[in-house]
């Protein structure tokens, strides 16, 4: 199937899983106006690479469906995820007192600060979500901002908070698969991805493509989510970890944190930080909302959010999901995404817990002012 014929049909499939007047309905209540036999082939998309099965051959499978498995991943848990996290979708810090809209808020600061990005800047965000890190940076900073994401639905959500916000002038928000972008060479200043780029089959292949698009001399700074230095694929345990955040969180494969710093400097990026940011032994551990360890709560006003992303919490919403779903009030498969959810949130526990796993290393990486011919780099072995 050509690319356009790939956007016409995703397209066509979001306003029939999603209906035409996306944006005012949110979390829960959206997903109740869902079509029910379009979700029922959403769910089914998504899982049918998620089987259970972790040999090589299911391996190739899940990296070569990469760009539906993530779009129908992303069309089913995007009410869920605005429901019970919010507008962002990705981890940060926490410090005593600090609400969690603060340290969602001080992450993204943080990593438009590393990027240098400043007033005017044109600055792509690679796998922008529903927005909300393109929001809080264009306000920041005062730069403009283009989103990409191959997800249609998440898109036209973008585009209607950034209108209800007045931020339309500031940005804008286009349909692309990050491993083949349409973009001009040398387009942005910056370039930022926040916990998106592991959605790639191959690190190299969406790097390169940043590494094209930004401006010589420009600045490209990355949360990722790897696998640690601790981590051993060949240990049972620990691929259990790893199996379960790719089902859970639409992972094709979690690749270990050389092979994502090998691929920067295979394609030509100066590698200026190289930090995980998991590593700091903070107080307040990164994945505790998912712990319900309510001795971390910072904030009454919190409890909501705490109670939602808790064990008991999404206990709670399984059951108010699959009574919904017997009722004929939510469509098919929403209890079998809620169990996706969990093994998500038990893997990142786990992976969190031992430090197998990080969703915040961060690169910050810059393409030289001269960049280098693709010959006359040596490569190094990544994937
Ligand atoms: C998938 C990637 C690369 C990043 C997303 C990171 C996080 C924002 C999500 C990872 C697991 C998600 C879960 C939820 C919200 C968003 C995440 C934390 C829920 C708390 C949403 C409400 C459901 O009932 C339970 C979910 C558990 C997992
Ligand atoms: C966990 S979300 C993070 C979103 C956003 N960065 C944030 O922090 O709110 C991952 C994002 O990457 C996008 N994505 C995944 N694969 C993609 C691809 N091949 N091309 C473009 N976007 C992609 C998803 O649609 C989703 O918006």
């Amino acid at each position: 199937m050509s690319k356009t014929e790939l956007r016409k049909r995703q397209a066509q499939f979001t306003r029939e899983l999603h209906g035409d007047d996306i944006g005012k309905k949110t979390g829960l209540s959206a997903l109740m106006s869902k079509n029910n036999s379009a979700q029922k082939e959403a769910v089914q998309k998504y899982l049918r690479n998620w089987d259970g099965k972790t040999d090589k051959d299911a391996e190739e499978r899940r990296l070569e469906d990469y760009n539906e498995a993530t779009h129908s991943y992303y069309n089913v848990v995007t009410d869920f995820y605005e429901y019970g996290w919010g507008s962002s979708f990705h981890f940060s810090r926490f410090y005593k007192g600090e609400s969690f809209a603060a340290s969602i808020a001080r992450h993204e600061h943080y990593l438009a600060y590393k990027a240098g990005i400043q007033k005017d800047d044109l600055v792509l965000d690679v796998g922008c979500g529903v927005g909300g890190p393109a929001r809080e940076i264009a306000r920041f900073t005062g730069c403009n901002v283009i989103g990409l994401n191959n997800n249609d639905y998440q898109i036209a959500k973008a585009k209607y908070y950034a209108k209800k916000y007045n931020l339309s002038d500031q940005m804008d928000f286009v349909k692309g698969d990050f491993m083949h972008m349409d973009f001009e060479e040398n387009t942005f200043d910056k370039v930022y991805a926040i916990e998106a780029t592991c959605h790639a089959p191959k690190l190299e292949g969406v790097y390169s493509e940043i590494y094209k698009v930004l401006k010589p001399g420009g600045t490209f700074a990355v949360y990722e989510w790897v696998m640690t230095d601790k981590y051993d694929e060949n240990n049972p345990e620990h691929r259990k970890i790893a199996y379960e955040i790719e089902l859970g969180d639409g992972i094709p494969k979690m690749f270990h944190v050389d092979v994502a710093r090998k691929a920067l400097k295979n394609c030509g990026f100066e590698v200026l930080v190289s930090e995980d940011l998991a590593d700091n032994d903070d107080e307040i551990p990164w994945y505790y909302p998912l712990t319900g360890e309510w001795k971390y709560v910072q904030n009454l006003a919190n409890l909501a959010t705490f109670f939602r992303t808790s064990y008991l919490g999404r206990q709670f919403t399984t059951a108010m999901v699959t009574v919904m779903e017997k009722l004929g009030l939510a469509p098919e498969g929403s209890k079998e995404v809620t169990a996706a959810l969990e093994n998500a949130a038990v893997g990142l526990v786990a992976g969190g817990r031992s430090k197998l796993f990080t969703p915040m290393m961060l690169f910050v990486a810059k393409k030289p002012e001269e960049p280098e011919t693709s010959s006359s780099t040596s490569k190094e072995e990544t994937q």
